[in-house]
């Protein structure tokens, strides 16, 4: 649906070469939500601008359904972003507008009849739960209000792709929460493939299907959301993970407990029929040691329970290292050094 092929893009600053997005390889399918992470300055805003051809790439192929965007004459490049709608941060709407102008402007601008017009207008207006604000003006709405308009007006020419920069930033997270279910209702009901980014890894976790992790303009890990949170590579993708799933001790209480010689921490990671198994019990039976339970959560992503454990295994060597290899053979497991890691 939406493929880049070998992507820089390196603009000229002040006499100087900025490559804010350098060799991006990535295919986002048809019907999915496809999630980009990064930190400010990552590359982010810019690849997604690439998508529409708000940006042209310096090297490399942006293709979306099937045509390479460079291609397309000037008419196909207005046709094609009508298949693409936008949805922004500070939401973009114009204040002049009522809500139903504000829906109805693309509508406008496509020359749809005025009939067809309100009667799409009044149908997103209900979908996106705003049906009795249609005269209101963007200044008498909340953010989240305002974040549904933005919705109903990028839906309004029926497009095949949403893309959102970084649609929830400015909401709190009540408001989040509501606007990311409406954005999976509309990638359900409509149909549309959505490609998002956010500095949010709670955003990723809640709707996305598959997430990339760009940092200094390339993609430093892909993958579906379960495998990125399951087994992350890099050291930003946990720092991301971190913060959703609070899955640190602090440093006084990992000092404390190192100083016990003998005792050793580990971080087990379970995921699906796992999370039930009586692991723990298991080899507190089986061998010479004792199990304290330091920290744990159990998650579930994308309908697969997912926990994390870290606990202390009192004993001597030779026993913890025969209970740390039986559950090797049921999770992933590895010993705690640092409190950060
Ligand atoms: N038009 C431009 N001219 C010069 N440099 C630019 C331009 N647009 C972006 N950059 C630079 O490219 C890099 C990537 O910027 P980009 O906005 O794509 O990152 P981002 O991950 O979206 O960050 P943020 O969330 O802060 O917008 C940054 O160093 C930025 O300063």
């Amino acid at each position: 649906m939406i493929k880049f092929e070998g992507v820089s893009k390196v603009f000229q600053s002040k006499g100087r070469e900025v490559a804010a997005v350098q060799d991006v390889s990535l295919s986002i399918e048809k019907g999915e939500i496809f999630g980009v992470i990064g930190f400010s300055g990552a590359g982010k805003s810019t690849l997604l601008r690439l998508v529409n051809l708000l940006e042209r790439p310096t090297t490399g192929k942006v293709i979306v359904n099937d045509q390479e965007n460079l291609s397309l004459t000037e008419k196909e490049l207005r046709m094609m972003r009508q298949r693409i709608g936008m949805i922004f941060q500070t939401f973009n709407l114009f204040n002049s507008r009522t809500v139903f102008g504000n829906v109805a402007y693309p509508l406008k601008l496509a020359k749809v009849p005025k009939q067809e017009i309100n009667r799409r207008v009044t149908e997103l207006l209900q979908f996106v739960g705003l049906a009795d604000k249609a005269k209101y003006y963007p200044e008498q709405l909340s953010g989240g209000q305002k974040q549904r308009v933005g919705i109903a007006r990028a839906l309004a020419t029926s497009p095949d792709i949403l893309i959102c920069d970084e649609a929830t930033s400015a909401l709190d997270p009540e408001t989040t929460s509501d606007i990311l279910n409406l954005l999976k209702k509309v990638n359900e009901e409509y149909n549309v493939t959505i490609l998002l980014i956010t500095h949010e890894m709670q955003v990723i976790r809640n709707i996305c299907d598959r997430v990339a992790v760009m940092e200094n303009g390339r993609v430093i890990e892909e993958g579906s959301v379960f495998d990125i949170f399951t087994n992350p590579k890099t050291q930003t993708t946990k720092n991301f993970i971190s913060s959703v799933l609070n899955d640190k001790i602090s440093s006084k209480l990992f000092e404390k407990l190192r100083s016990n010689p003998s005792s050793r921490l580990y971080r087990l990671v379970f995921t699906g029929e796992e999370t039930s198994k009586p692991l723990l019990s298991d080899i507190a039976k089986s061998y010479q040691v004792d199990v304290n339970i330091i920290y744990g959560n159990i998650s579930e992503l994308q309908e697969v329970l997912f926990g994390q454990l870290i606990v202390e295994l009192q004993g001597t060597d030779h026993e913890v290292d025969k209970a740390v290899k039986h559950l090797e053979r049921f999770v992933q497991i590895k010993e705690v050094t640092t409190h950060a890691s």
